[in-house]
């Protein structure tokens, strides 16, 4: 088998001396689409951060073989400023040159071919804020194309998207990883997880690593998501286990 894509082995990030996040132990291969699970405040971010070289390992390794890509999320009320979609695939080909070298025709193409990629490259001069949530993913999926990485991180890429742009953007990720990308999604819906390789639990520690059927157990729910986790009392549900929705940030109010 091929060396994987991210390797960390005992790895510990904060922000400070100490800590936020520790134990962390997996790997990333070519192909495969890990889902990050864990509570507000878990430590997904963070570990997000450490990928992209933000913040240096406290302790432990961590390793990328390859060029690493995030899709943030986007936030609406940052989008006030008049950048079309071209742009923002744009600034995967200028990160990283000089600030006084305007982009190319290669790069231009090179974005164009990201759009369309993604489907929508007929909404190139579009401004980006007009778009729909999941068109902006999108969008910023084609600028981690033009980024040319290896390795792609979304930050819960599916919150408010309707079940058409979910599942297209689903899609997307499948086919990623079918051109042997490995993508990380920090997510907060443990269902869709179930779908992917394996899932990587988070809560200030790594919880657990592995393929979600066995992995996904539910002392290993309890222990990633602590006092939100409920079991289900009476009717059709009964025993069933819940997780209580985080107390998200609505960005768009
Ligand atoms: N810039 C920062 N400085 C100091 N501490 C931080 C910073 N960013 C995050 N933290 C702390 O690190 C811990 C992990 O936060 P992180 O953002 O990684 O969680 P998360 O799993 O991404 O949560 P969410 O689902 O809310 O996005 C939290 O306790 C948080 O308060």
């Amino acid at each position: 088998m091929s060396a994987p894509l991210v390797r960390a082995d005992g790895l510990a990030v904060g922000y400070g001396a100490a800590p936020v996040l520790s134990d962390v132990t997996f790997a990333l291969a070519a192909g495969e689409r890990v889902g990050v699970l864990g509570p507000n405040g878990g430590g997904k971010t963070t570990l997000f951060r450490a990928l992209l070289g933000e913040l240096q390992p406290l302790s432990g390794t961590l390793d990328l073989a390859g060029r690493c890509g995030t899709v943030p999320q986007t936030e609406r009320s940052r989008l006030d400023f008049p950048v079309s979609a071209l742009d923002v695939a744009l600034m995967g080909a200028i990160a990283g040159r000089p600030w006084w070298k305007r982009p190319g025709r290669a790069e231009r193409a090179a974005a164009h071919a990201a759009l369309k990629r993604v489907g929508l490259d007929h909404l190139a001069e579009r401004s980006f804020g007009e778009l729909s949530g999941g068109q902006r993913q999108r969008v910023l999926v084609a600028r981690a194309l033009v980024q040319d990485a290896r390795i792609v991180l979304l930050d819960e890429p599916f919150t408010g998207l309707d079940s058409v742009s979910a599942e297209r953007l689903e899609g997307l990720l499948r086919e990623l990883a079918e051109e042997g990308r490995g993508v990380l999604i920090a997510t907060h819906d443990v269902d869709q997880a179930r779908a992917w390789d394996k899932v990587l639990c988070l809560n200030r520690r790594q919880v657990a690593f592995g393929a979600p059927q066995p992995t996904l157990t539910l002392d290993v729910l309890a222990a990633t998501y602590g006092g939100s986790i409920v079991t289900l009392p009476g009717g059709e549900d009964a025993g069933r286990l819940a997780i209580l929705p985080p107390h998200h940030h609505d960005h768009d109010h």
